[in-house]
C-alpha cells in the first residue's frame, strides 16, 4: 500500500523557536522509522504532530491519502501511540490497566495473565502500578503493543527504564509487527541492537 503515512512541509514552532520546517516524511507498511536528535531537538513534538495530538504550524499529514482531520476516528483506531510518559493508571493494577485498554479500544480477548507473565510481571498482576518500579511500569505500558491491532505504532522513547532482556523482547515484538505489514515510528537515544532491514533514520537538528 502506498501513501500509508505521509507528511509534507511540516513546520513546528515552540516558544518562538523553529524546531523544524519544510519537513517531509513517508512511511510504508513494514517500515521502521527511527527519529533521532539531541535533547530538545523536537522529536516528541514531531511524534505528537504525527499522532494527531497537536497541529503543525505549517504543512499537512496524510494517512492513506487523506488528511488526519477528516478521519480522526479512523486514524485513532489505526494508531497505537505511546508517549514519553507511561500512560498507565497508577492506581490500577496491571490487570486492571489491560482491562481498561481492552474496553476503551475494543480489543479482542487474550490471556492477560499469560501476557503479563511473558513480560516478566508474573506475581505482580494485582499490585497497584504506582508500587511497581519504573521499568515494570514501562512493561505494563508496553503490554498494549501485544494487544493492539493498530497497524501504525508511534512510540516515544519506548526503551526508557527497560533492562536488556526487555529491550530485546520489545525489538522482537517490532519484528513481528513489521512482518505483519505494520509500521513503526520510534524515537530512541540509543541505536537499535537488532538488525531491521526496513530501518530508516531521520535526524532532527537542534536549532536555536
Ligand atoms: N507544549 C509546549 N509548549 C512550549 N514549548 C514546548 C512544548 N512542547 C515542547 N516544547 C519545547 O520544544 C522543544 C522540543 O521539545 P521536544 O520534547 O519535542 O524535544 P525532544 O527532541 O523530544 O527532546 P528529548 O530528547 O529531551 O526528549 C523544547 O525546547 C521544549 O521546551
Amino acid at each position: 500500500m502506498t501513501d500509508f503515512l505521509r507528511a509534507r512541509g511540516l513546520s513546528c514552532i515552540r516558544q518562538d523557536r523553529v524546531l523544524f520546517q519544510a519537513l517531509d516524511l513517508e512511511l510504508s507498511p513494514g517500515q521502521l522509522l527511527q527519529i533521532q536528535g539531541k535533547n530538545g531537538a523536537g522529536k516528541s513534538s514531531l511524534l505528537r504532530l504525527l499522532a494527531g495530538l497537536s497541529t503543525p504550524d505549517d504543512g499537512e499529514i496524510l494517512f492513506q491519502g487523506q488528511p488526519l482531520a477528516v478521519q480522526a476516528e479512523h486514524y485513532a483506531a489505526s494508531l497505537c501511540y505511546i508517549g514519553h510518559h507511561s500512560g498507565i493508571h497508577e492506581q490500577l493494577t496491571a490487570m486492571e490497566n489491560i482491562a481498561f485498554w481492552r474496553a476503551a479500544y475494543q480489543l479482542p480477548y487474550s490471556d492477560s495473565m499469560q501476557l503479563l507473565g511473558s513480560l516478566g510481571l508474573a506475581g505482580l498482576e494485582d499490585v497497584p502500578c504506582r508500587m511497581l518500579s519504573a521499568g515494570q511500569q514501562r512493561r505494563v505500558s508496553l503490554a498494549r503493543l501485544w494487544l493492539t491491532k493498530a497497524p501504525l505504532w508511534i512510540l516515544d522513547e519506548p526503551f526508557t527504564a527497560l533492562d536488556q532482556q526487555a529491550i530485546q523482547r520489545l525489538q522482537q515484538c517490532f519484528h513481528q509487527h513489521l512482518a505483519a505489514e505494520g509500521a513503526i515510528i520510534v524515537t530512541t537515544h540509543q541505536a537499535l541492537s537488532q538488525d531491521f532491514p526496513s530501518l530508516r533514520t531521520m535526524e532532527l537538528a537542534y536549532r536555536w
